[in-house]
């Protein structure tokens, strides 16, 4: 089988025809013929989220460039394992790291892994990112449970489902309305509730970055009913529910979207890691409580 990648660049970058169900069955049997484990649940580490992987217990750790066919991880605070292991007793597979398309992968190839999940049994993805608050009532540091997303870009040839579809991994056009599931949105609720945890909830709004938005986009986008602003999940959520998985996502708010023009103050992937290292632990408490409620 030839590679994807010339010097670890996508050379797909337009449809995914690449992504055929044999060479995906092949990532997802490569891991499961090096764990015992089979786990139900997948969690996705956002930027200085990572942490969340140090707390899987009896840990086969696989770096990214030893998973055959798999990116590699390009941004700082994404430290780019595969982790697979228990979180508070209940088997998960852990992503310490995403894929982001300004590192310049095809959003077909941002969320290989929804699809490598989904053929290793996974029937639930959680969703971690760091994210700029774009509702006015958000203070840095809070949690915010997605509802919904709007993603221009993938209005566009970006969408990850364009090309070739391959039904076993799911239909040719998927119903959105429904993504975040409400019954897992009331667990996490109800745990932040018992934890006496300051839960938002809102709509995630998706761009390809690298950049931070300008005040003209991030206007627009709040007029588009977005609530934080980021360049990931919304794809990873896309394409795991259009694989039938359950999704829950959730968006740490790590900076204030700077809406006034003339302003001084700017956003920084420094601030970004810093705010996500130090808010981590709340975030990590929350979701270690949830696996043991979707592992059903
Ligand atoms: O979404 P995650 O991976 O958490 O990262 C977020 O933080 C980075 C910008 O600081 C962007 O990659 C944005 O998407
Ligand atoms: N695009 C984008 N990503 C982020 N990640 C964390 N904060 C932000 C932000 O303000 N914009």
């Amino acid at each position: 089988m030839s590679s994807l990648f010339v010097n670890h660049i996508n050379i797909n970058a337009i449809t995914n025809n690449e992504f055929t169900y044999d060479r995906v069955k092949n990532i997802s049997d490569w891991i499961l013929n090096r764990v015992d484990l089979r786990p139900k649940i997948a969690i996705v580490c956002g930027s200085g989220l990572g942490g969340l992987g140090e707390r899987v217990q009896d840990a086969r750790i696989f770096p990214y460039e030893e998973i055959p066919d798999f990116p590699r991880s390009t941004v700082v605070g994404h430290k780019g394992n595969l982790i697979v292991g228990k979180l508070n007793e209940i088997p998960v597979i852990c992503m310490q790291g995403r894929f982001h398309s300004y590192e310049g992968y095809s959003n077909a190839l941002c969320t290989l892994p929804m699809k490598v999940f989904k053929l290793m049994g996974v029937q639930t993805v959680l969703l971690t990112c760091a994210a700029g608050g774009l509702n006015q009532s958000f203070k840095v540091g809070d949690i915010m449970l997605i509802k919904d997303h709007v993603a221009p870009l993938l209005w566009t040839l970006q969408n990850p489902l364009i090309g070739h579809n391959d039904e076993r991994f799911g239909p040719r056009f998927p119903a959105c309305n429904n993504i975040y599931k409400k019954n897992l949105r009331d667990i996490f609720r109800s745990i932040a509730e018992e934890k006496q945890i300051e839960l938002q909830e809102g709509n995630y709004a998706y761009l390809g970055g690298p950049n931070y938005e300008t005040v003209t986009e991030l206007k627009a986008l709040i007029q588009m009913g977005g609530d934080a602003v980021g360049a990931s999940t919304a794809n990873e959520a896309l394409v795991a529910s259009y694989c039938g998985m359950n999704v829950l996502a959730i968006a740490l708010i790590t900076n204030k979207a700077v809406i006034e023009y003339d302003s001084q103050d700017f956003p920084c992937h420094e601030e970004v890691i810093q705010i996500a290292n130090q808010k981590a632990c709340v975030l990590q408490e929350l979701v270690t409580e949830l696996v043991k409620f979707l592992d059903f």
